[in-house]
């Protein structure tokens, strides 16, 4: 493909020229971003309250433009382009132009900086170099040339390889960093592919998926900035430790209105504590939970067999079955959202009430209003009513139906009598990961209503200081079928998601907020229940999703991404799969897919290191005791660390020590409190989407019986070397003879 070149030095000193007049410009557009703000801000107090808007608005334009350029320091620039016109383009992480409107920087989003990335010697795109400026602060200290304008046969295949591998070996940090300056091109196509419909990028690990869906997503929020900077994009990844790993990538790239969540935190306010067994897990992630649910709801609005009765003073007022069928038919009618047709269906009860009541007193039609307002205020008839359609929390309707093997029969009969037996569990239970699906799906049946959140406020309060009379009482309150949202109601609306000022906190604290765009990372993990959520919160279906079915946590998963998608396969637009590997030594890669090939999973999707490290693997014998195994880490750490020793002032270089669940807190134990903070203890499953300079892996045979997909992520996380020290057996496939 291209021709690597050695450029000399006075080639240096042209490039820093230009690295100092993009940072000279910089500094100066920053500055001014800064000066226009506090002008704007400074702009008068008064005026009408549209002008104060306005002029807040354009401040905090001017404030999150000076922020962006901010965030933007180490390596401004790291592209030029020489035309086969001779023309000059410099490409970088953000575009500047200069005060004479002369074009300094070229953002490397923009279309004219696609030939960096995707311009070969058979394809040049008008480009006769490439060049890579390798900087450090402000200093240019390298720079490498590709030649597209010859054809060379004996050409590399990778893009700006010297700049490309000394990023593969650096030692890591606990921060995830960009990659744009060395995007290679089947990257760079994924990155700016057409925004339709679900994008499914599938690779092996270490091939850059991550990276890949982070930079498409900085890369669709700077080409469709309007849509995206209203709607937002939503990020999900498997836990917290991998969102902060990743945490930095965006903002490097100058973006920041991005929320990023587990799937166990897409309903705000809602907290699980716990997980399920797996088999419970699984029976949760079942799409059959839309009907069971949608059950339940209609559970809570009930035709009574009986006339029911209500003392009024003297007088008994009376309500028919037919009655209640024909509130309950005009409250479905109004809305499809149980608490929300609740107003329409208690209006026309009450309207029945108070016609008796005005009949039975004689009264005439100016008292009957007053009639009305005086049934409502009347404990009994609130009671009456609200208990043939009871309001609900999502989590009142899912606990009481877990807490009651009779409901849950009546109300999934789809599930076996083992099944429900899986589910059943005490009333006040912890919430577990695979209950948050289920919570959003109630909550997307049930609706809100301010009348009726502030009614069940009301009871869940009373419910926990255990005041049973207090709940009852609950559930008498609150009743205004006036139809008006109440004084009370409307700040409570105003000081929620709507007084949050960036679009992303808005979006973060608010169930129902629709996103433009949504990745999903890890996404070979998600229940079809789970698609169902995400499906909710981006009905325009754009998503870019990445996995690896090879890495799937339950043995047995589904054997293609249309399964894993479930609900959302309709959507699919595009499949693209990534076979290099970036981050893993072809010694330690190698090994792992042998692993998994002598396991009986045979992974779908061979991937290709692009390096090697030839020591990178270190296996020893086996050893028949835990104690021996133990005590055989405190060396091993001291290995890995060794490699870093030089840089233990920089804090860079990582190392993880992963066992079986029951040998964490011995060797924890073990290697004490004061234990270097660059080594990390942990579960296979917990290191998912990580990476680490070194990986210390005890008892892979132990690990791989609960789950090969564990043990293949547990194999591939490390950029230099893997020590595995086995217990007892030895790890099918490891050795190479
Ligand atoms: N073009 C590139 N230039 C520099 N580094 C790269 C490039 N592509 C990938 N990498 C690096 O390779 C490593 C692996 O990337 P990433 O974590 O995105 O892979 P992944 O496919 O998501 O892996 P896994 O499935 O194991 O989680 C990261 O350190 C990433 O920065």
């Amino acid at each position: 493909m291209a021709t690597p070149t050695s450029p000399s030095d006075a080639q240096l000193q042209v490039e820093q020229r230009a690295v100092d007049h993009a940072y000279e410009v910089l500094d100066v557009t920053r500055r001014r971003y800064r000066e226009r703000q506090a002008r704007a801000h400074a702009s008068g107090g008064s005026g009408s309250h549209q002008a104060r808007t306005e002029r807040d608005a354009i401040s905090s334009h001017f404030g999150d433009e000076a922020a962006r350029l901010e965030q933007l320091e180490e390596r401004l620039v790291f592209g030029k382009l020489t035309g086969l016109d001779g023309s000059i383009r410099y490409i970088g992480r953000t575009g500047l132009v200069d005060e004479d409107d002369q074009r300094v920087l070229m953002d490397w989003r923009a279309p004219a900086a696609l030939p960096f990335y995707q311009a070969t010697a058979v394809e040049p795109l008008g480009v006769a170099i490439r060049r890579h400026i390798m900087t450090r602060l402000r200093q240019v200290i390298s720079v490498e040339d590709d030649l597209l304008d010859t054809k060379n046969s004996e050409a590399s295949e990778l893009q700006g390889e010297g700049a490309l591998m000394a990023a593969l070996s650096s030692a890591r940090s606990s921060f995830m960093g960009d990659i744009v300056a060395t995007i290679q091109a089947e990257q760079d196509r994924v990155i700016r592919s057409a925004d339709q419909g679900i994008l499914v990028v599938q690779g092996g690990p270490g091939t850059g998926k991550t990276a890949v869906a982070l930079h498409r997503a900085a890369y669709l929020l700077y080409a469709e900035h309007k849509r995206l900077a209203r709607s937002g994009v939503l990020i999900v990844g498997p836990s917290n430790t991998f969102l902060r790993y990743i945490e930095k990538v965006l903002p490097s790239l100058g973006e920041t209105g991005v929320v990023s969540l587990t799937p166990q935190a897409l309903v705000p306010g809602f907290k699980a504590s716990t997980v399920d067994p797996v088999p419970v897990a699984k029976l949760k992630g079942d799409l059959l939970w839309e009907r069971i649910i949608n059950r339940a709801v209609r559970g809570l609005e009930r035709t009574p067999k009986k006339p029911v009765e209500i003392r009024v003073n003297e007088r008994i007022l009376k309500l028919m079955p037919e009655d209640f069928k024909a509130a309950i038919t005009r409250g479905r009618r109004a809305s499809s959202k149980h608490n929300e047709g609740w107003q329409t269906y208690a209006t026309y009860l009450l309207d029945i009430l108070t016609t008796q009541l005005s009949e039975q007193a004689e009264a005439d039609s100016a008292e009957y209003d007053w009639a009305r307002d005086d049934l409502r205020s009347l404990p009994q008839v609130r009671k009456a009513i609200n208990w043939h359609w009871l309001p609900a929390t999502p989590q009142q309707l899912l606990s009481r139906l877990f807490a009651d093997p009779e409901r849950l029969a009546r109300f999934a009969p789809e599930l076996s009598a083992a099944q429900r037996e899986l589910l059943v569990r005490p009333m006040n239970a912890p919430w577990t990961d695979a209950d948050v699906a289920l919570i959003d799906e109630a909550a997307e049946q049930l609706g809100e209503h301010p009348q009726v959140t502030r009614m069940l406020q009301a009871q869940e309060a009373a419910q926990r200081d255990e005041l049973l009379s207090g709940a009852q009482r609950a559930l008498e309150t609150g009743f205004d079928t006036s139809g008006l949202v109440s004084a009370e109601a409307l700040a409570d609306l105003l000081a929620g998601p709507a007084a949050l000022s960036s679009t992303a906190a808005r979006a973060a604290a608010d169930r129902s907020w629709t996103y433009g765009h949504v990745v999903v990372d890890e996404a070979q993990e998600l229940s079809p229940m789970q698609w169902r959520a995400l499906l909710r919160r981006c009905p325009s279906r754009s998503f870019t999703v990445v996995g690896d079915l090879d890495q799937q946590r339950i043995d047995h998963g589904p054997a293609t991404w249309e399964q894993v998608l479930g609900p959302a396969a309709h959507a699919l637009q595009e499949q693209v799969v990534l076979e290099t590997s970036y981050r893993t030594p072809a010694t330690i890669m190698d090994a792992a897919q042998r692993v998994m090939e002598a396991l009986g999973r045979t992974t779908q999707y061979p991937v290709k290191a692009v390096r090697d490290i030839p020591d990178a693997l270190i296996v020893s014998e086996p050893v028949s005791q835990v104690e021996e195994l133990m005590a055989a880490v405190p060396a091993a750490v001291a290995r890995a660390l060794a490699r870093f020793a030089d840089l233990s002032q920089s804090g860079l270089g990582r190392v993880v020590v992963i066992a079986p669940e029951e040998m964490i807190s011995p060797l924890k134990d073990l290697l004490g409190p004061d234990l270097d903070e660059r080594v990390w203890i942990t579960r296979a499953a917990q290191t998912k989407g990580l990476e680490f300079d070194s990986t210390i892996l005890l008892d892979p045979v132990t690990i791989g019986k609960r789950s090969l997909g564990d043990l293949f992520v547990a194999l591939t996380r490390s950029t230099q070397t893997l020590e595995v020290l086995e217990l007892g057996s030895v790890l099918p496939g490891l050795r190479t003879s």
